[in-house]
Order: structure tokens, then C-alpha cells, then sequence
């Protein structure tokens, strides 16, 4: 078995799809979180492409959120049966990832005042469009690719867990596909436990 490290900041962002795919394949790593303001300024020209996350597996260095995620989810099962199910899930997770571009530079906004008045408009106006495709994407049973979960699956979760906190209502009212998704995502018993944790941080 390979070893895992996976560095990232102390907040959910980015690595909190990966910190999931791990614990649901059940797969040990070293949950590296260092602080943005004492450690990254020295850290950042180690990595890289100057980002975080990244992934040191027996030495070498890879970074890139969804190519570490595509990793994972193949080792953790997670990842689709075909070439076609591998493209859907693709399909899914870059969508996911044009929408949390978008999310990314509001959440960084420094002014409270202006970030407020764009996470209303983003949640008025960008995320139902971006909503309203993934729940015709997502299945009655709550999937997006199949009947099983998938690392798609695990990264909208990851992607409304994020948002959640900083958005004036509950994005998934009136979303009954992309309901159960979360609902699918969440009931994963080593999910479940893995949160539990999440919350005691
Ligand atoms: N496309 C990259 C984006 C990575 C990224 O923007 N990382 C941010 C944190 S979420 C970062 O490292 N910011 C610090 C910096 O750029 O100095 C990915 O998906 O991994």
C-alpha cells in the first residue's frame, strides 16, 4: 500500500472532496492542514505549481485538486466501471469545478460588505443555473453516473458543504434529485464517521 500525504489549509475548500474520498475507500493518509499565514509563505515555492492542494504518494509530488481526486476515487472504487461512466463523472466534477471557480474568487473577496452582496447574487442568480443542470444530471435514486455512488456524487457534496455556510438559504430546497445525492453521500457509513470527525476539528 502506497503512502498518502495530503497537504492543505486548516478550512474545508478544496481538499475536503479528497479528505472524503480517502475515508470512504478507507484508505489511510496523513491529513497534513497548515496555517495560510505562518506557513504558507514559506511552503508555497516547494510545491509544484505554487497551490494547495497537494498529494506526496512514496515521494512523489502531484497537485492539481481533480487529478488527485480522479486518483483516489480509482483506488477507493469510486470512479466508474467504464470509460463512458469515467467520462460522465469527468462530465459532473468539471462542471462542479467551473462553479466553484466562480464561488472561489467571492469567497476571497476581503471586503464583508461586497462579499455579501455577491454571495446573494451568486445564489440568486449563478448557482440556480449551475443547480438546475446537475439536478436534470442526477437520477431519481440520487446518482449521477449509475446506481452506486461515485467520486461525483462525493464532490457535490463536498461543493454544497462548502458553499452552504456563506449562502442566505439552503441552496437544495426544490431539489429533490440533487437531495438525495447528499442524502446518498452522507449515509455512507465511513462518510458518516469521517464528518463526525469534520466536526470535532
Ligand atoms: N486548480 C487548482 C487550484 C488550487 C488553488 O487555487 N488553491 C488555492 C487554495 S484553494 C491556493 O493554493 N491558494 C494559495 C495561493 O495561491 O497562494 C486545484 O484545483 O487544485
Amino acid at each position: 500500500m502506497p503512502s498518502y500525504k495530503l497537504t492543505y489549509f486548516k478550512h474545508w475548500g478544496r481538499a475536503g472532496v479528497l479528505r472524503l474520498l480517502f475515508a470512504a475507500g478507507g484508505i489511510e493518509f496523513e491529513d497534513v492542514r497548515i496555517d495560510r499565514e505562518t506557513q504558507w509563505p514559506d511552503f508555497k515555492p516547494t510545491t509544484p505549481m505554487g497551490q494547495l492542494p497537494i498529494l506526496e504518494v512514496d515521494g512523489t509530488i502531484i497537485c492539481q485538486k481533480r487529478a488527485i481526486g480522479r486518483m483516489i476515487a480509482k483506488k477507493a472504487g469510486l470512479a466508474g466501471k467504464t470509460p463512458l461512466e469515467e467520462a460522465r463523472i469527468d462530465m459532473i466534477v468539471d462542471g462542479l469545478a467551473d462553479m466553484e471557480t466562480i464561488f472561489a474568487g467571492l469567497y476571497r473577496e476581503k471586503d464583508e460588505k461586497t462579499k455579501l452582496e455577491n454571495m446573494k447574487k451568486f445564489a440568486g442568480e449563478t448557482l440556480p443555473m449551475f443547480l438546475n443542470n446537475f439536478e436534470k444530471l442526477a437520477s431519481s435514486s440520487g446518482h449521477f453516473v449509475g446506481d452506486v455512488l461515485t467520486w461525483a456524487d462525493v464532490d457535490f457534496f463536498a461543493m454544497v458543504f462548502f458553499a452552504k455556510d456563506h449562502l442566505p438559504y439552503d441552496p437544495l430546497t426544490g431539489y429533490a434529485n440533487l437531495t438525495k445525492v447528499i442524502d446518498n453521500v452522507t449515509s455512507n457509513p465511513r462518510i458518516a464517521e469521517w464528518m463526525k470527525k469534520e466536526a470535532a476539528q
